[in-house]
């Protein structure tokens, strides 16, 4: 009690007497300490609105113990202006004694968080830092960009290698036979011919016999260049099996896909590979020839031109045949 009693007792000598209550000094003494009070009541709230709401900031205790320093500080001037005219030098002397204790701590505080302060990086640093990621990062993008190019190349080349027949390059059996069925549905859908031909090398097995395999593929490889050369970039030909190639040629009647496989037979017999010790070897190809009707399934279709091949073949050979039901009876 008798120490609280001593605490507010502001009967000292008031601090204006000090300054001989000369209106100029209290001027300066009241104002200063009023407007240093009210600056530094205002500051720590606004340490402590910072420090709540950027809950990524470094050192926080720091900023509180700032904030209780200067609201020590604002309780000093606060009562120093007091008295002014009162004399309560007890409460202002335990004002400075904690503003004194908490700015010692405070110091020894910042000393020892200097060293991590300064190694915090600079904003310098930190927008070096920035362009060596920037560049890192479009590095990235440009080599996935690459990748993804070669990514592509590679899939058509695969693509490429799956539907290609090694041999001749034209495309495989499955392909052509794909193309084919694709081609069906479209002449059902907007009744529209389609033609299909069946070319089969003759005598191919004795080309082989006599003359050997290499001979053999070469003749297959110029028998490809040329039946393409024949037809249309809207058809397709393809090599269906070891000897033969199935040409689809859509928007084609069988009048004029024979007309084409006549000038394809003739074209072929005009195919001359030359061998190394006799004369260039000749060769020649029998045709099959059949039109889609709506409601065949693509195993009929074909079947219908290799009877018409089939009839090529036993007529002698080097000749062009259309299917026709005769024709089915004749190669039944
Ligand atoms: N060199 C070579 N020969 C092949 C290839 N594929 C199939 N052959 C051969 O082609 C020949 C086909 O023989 P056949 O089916 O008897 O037919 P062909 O001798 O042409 O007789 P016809 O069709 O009646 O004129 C066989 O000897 C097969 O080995 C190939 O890729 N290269």
């Amino acid at each position: 009690m008798e120490i609280i009693g001593r605490l507010l007792d502001g009967s000292l000598m008031p601090h204006g007497h000090c300054l001989l209550w000369r209106g100029d000094l209290l001027l300066m003494h009241v104002g200063g300490d009023l407007l240093t009070t009210l600056a530094y009541f205002t500051i720590p709230i606004a340490l402590i609105i910072l420090v709540r709401k950027r809950d990524d900031l470094e050192f926080d205790s720091i900023f509180l113990m700032f904030a209780a320093f200067i609201f020590l500080c604002g309780v000093t001037h606060l009562l120093s202006l007091v008295n002014v005219w009162h004399g309560y030098y007890f409460l202002e002397g335990i004002a400075k004694s904690l503003t004194g204790l908490v700015s010692v701590a405070t110091a020894i505080m910042i000393w020892r968080l200097i060293p991590k302060a300064l190694a915090i990086p600079s904003n310098k640093t930190l927008r070096e830092k920035n362009h060596q990621l920037d560049a890192a990062h479009q590095e990235l993008i440009n080599l996935n960009a690459s990748l993804e190019r070669q990514v592509k190349q590679r899939t058509l080349q695969l693509e490429k290698l799956a539907s290609t027949d090694p041999l001749t390059n034209l495309v495989n059996r499955r392909t052509i036979v794909a193309t084919l069925e694709s081609e069906m549905e479209r002449a059902e859908r907007y009744d529209v011919a389609l033609s299909i031909i069946m070319i089969d090398m003759d005598d191919f097995k004795r080309v082989n016999d006599e003359h050997g395999h290499l001979v053999g593929d070469k003749l297959l490889q110029t028998a490809a260049k040329g039946v393409q050369q024949f037809i249309r970039k809207t058809d397709r030909v393809g090599r269906y099996g070891g000897e033969e190639f199935l040409a689809v040629v859509p928007h084609c009647d069988a009048d004029n896909a024979a007309r084409l496989a006549e000038r394809i037979r003739y074209k072929m017999a005009t195919i001359s590979i030359p061998l190394e010790s006799r004369e260039a070897l000749q060769t020649s190809c029998s045709l099959g020839v059949a039109q889609y009707q709506p409601g065949w399934d693509m195993n009929e279709f074909i079947d219908y031109a290799d009877k018409a091949l089939y009839k090529a073949k036993h007529s002698g050979k080097n000749q062009v045949s259309v299917y026709s039901s005769e024709t089915k009876n004749g190669a039944e």
